[in-house]
């Protein structure tokens, strides 16, 4: 049985940053999620720290699509990360966070008119350019608004990183950014370098997410070095920044082997340093944008188990009250979690059952084949590492309000988002009597 780093067990129960999981389930209802505050800020230490063991200049920003409320967009804010948002609501989310600005980096395939008005309005710290039709978009707007943008250029560096084919974001046929080889990635240096009022301040590439290894990254950043240094030559741009995007992998279950944290770093300022010495270039600012290397083996989500189904000799299914409402990675590519009963830990009495979401769809399964201790109902399910992509892909099918978040720390437990009552998801549906 695997247990997430800050749970424990006592007395035959679950416990999380030392509050016993039981409590927060009876106070805060079910399905929860439940964060450690401290993992949260252990994981984005890791990553800073690495940075300035080997005195280099870099940004960690946190991705926030991983998870994004408030209270998550402060402890960014607290642990001195920048923020990576990907929409308007992701930014207005630090915005009310009110976190720092010229931290905040916007990335979007598809960015609205409203969403560079708004990175424009509030002068972010950086747009990340996707395609063509963005560019004319930003320049519009920034003359409109009589303003000035730093810009990075996304190209895609064709990587075929080792992940699931729906994460996977580097590779040529992919929907972001400006594809390396075939000119286009040049194609809009030349053009953003036209407008006056952008200044493009380096390149940025994302491989994909979930991964392992270091070998897609390094590859990566050969190729973008490679053309940084084609880039000097013809255009005499020097790259001030090289984003390397996020995609720390972290492990669901015993047969994921992710690196620490700081092995990923290291290995990417090896590289990097390789390059430019290489080139002869001078050493940029490294950025990077872990997500779920953050906030994804900092979340439990706590189920209440209620009807059991056994069909003899083929399966007994475990439903809970959740499902792939709060969590659609199963459904979506085929993840997989660990759990256990949160009220009985050390049960002896095992058996394997697959946890059933409660959605009208077979394919809302969380868990397929798990030895558990004799499930009951009312029993506490704890599925482990659901900080990332859970709470933040939620949906309200078979309108299923959404969850609550607590954050836990030293002690404590603290509400930072209210479960969502009937009367907030209808409160925009109207009548057409
Ligand atoms: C551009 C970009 N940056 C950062 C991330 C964060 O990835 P992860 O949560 O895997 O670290 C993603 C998501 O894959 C992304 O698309
Ligand atoms: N949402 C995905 C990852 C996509 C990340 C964004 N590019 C997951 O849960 O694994």
């Amino acid at each position: 049985m695997m247990i997430q780093p800050f749970t424990a067990i006592h007395n035959n129960q679950l416990t999380i940053a030392g509050i016993d999981a039981v409590e927060l389930t009876k106070k805060y209802g079910t399905p929860l999620f439940v964060y450690d505050v401290e993992k949260i800020r252990q994981n984005a230490r890791a990553f800073v720290s690495t940075f300035k063991k080997h005195g280099i200049n870099a940004q960690v920003a946190y991705a926030s699509k991983a998870f994004s409320s408030v209270a998550m967009v402060q402890i960014a804010k607290q642990e001195n990360l920048s923020l990576d948002v990907v929409s308007q609501g992701e930014l207005y989310t630090a915005i009310q966070a009110e976190f720092p600005v010229e931290k905040i980096h916007m990335h979007g395939n598809n960015k609205s008119f409203d969403e560079i008005s708004m990175a424009v309005e509030y002068n972010i710290g950086c747009v990340v350019v996707d395609n063509f039709h963005e560019i004319e978009l930003l320049a519009h707007i920034l003359e409109e608004q009589q303003r000035e943008m730093d810009v990075l250029i996304r190209v895609t560096p064709g990587i075929e990183a080792h992940t699931h084919d729906y994460i996977l974001t580097g590779n040529e046929d992919s929907k972001f950014g400006f594809d390396l080889t075939n000119g286009q990635a040049e194609e809009a240096l030349q053009r953003l370098r036209q407008i006056d009022r952008i200044h493009v301040k380096g390149l940025h590439c994302h491989i994909g997410s979930q991964i392992f290894e270091t070998d897609g990254f390094t590859m990566a950043i050969e190729r973008l070095f490679h053309t940084l240094k084609v880039w000097k030559d013809r255009h005499h741009f020097e790259s001030e920044v090289v984003n390397l995007g996020g995609g720390f992998g972290i492990r669901y279950t015993k047969e994921d082997d992710p690196l620490p944290h700081p092995a990923y770093v290291e290995a990417l300022i090896t590289k990097v340093k390789e390059e430019i010495d290489q080139y002869d270039m001078a050493f940029p600012e490294i950025w990077i944008e872990p997500g779920r290397s953050i906030v994804g083996d900092a979340g439990v989500t706590l189920y209440t188990i209620g009807s059991i189904k056994e069909i003899p000799n083929v399966r007994k299914y475990v439903s809970v009250d959740g499902g792939m409402t709060d969590n659609l990675r199963p459904a979506l590519y085929q993840a997989k979690y660990e759990a256990v009963i949160a009220n009985k830990v050390n049960g002896t009495d095992e058996e394997e059952v697959s946890i059933a979401g409660k959605c009208c769809e077979s394919g809302d399964m969380l868990i397929w084949d798990i030895t558990l201790p004799k499930v009951e109902p009312n029993d506490i399910l704890a599925v482990f590492s659901t900080g990332a992509y859970g709470y933040s892909m939620s949906n309200h099918y078979n309108r299923f309000p959404k969850p609550a978040v607590v954050f836990v720390e030293n002690g404590e437990d603290k509400l930072v988002v209210q479960r969502e009552s009937y009367k907030d998801m209808t409160q925009n549906d109207l009548s057409y009597e």
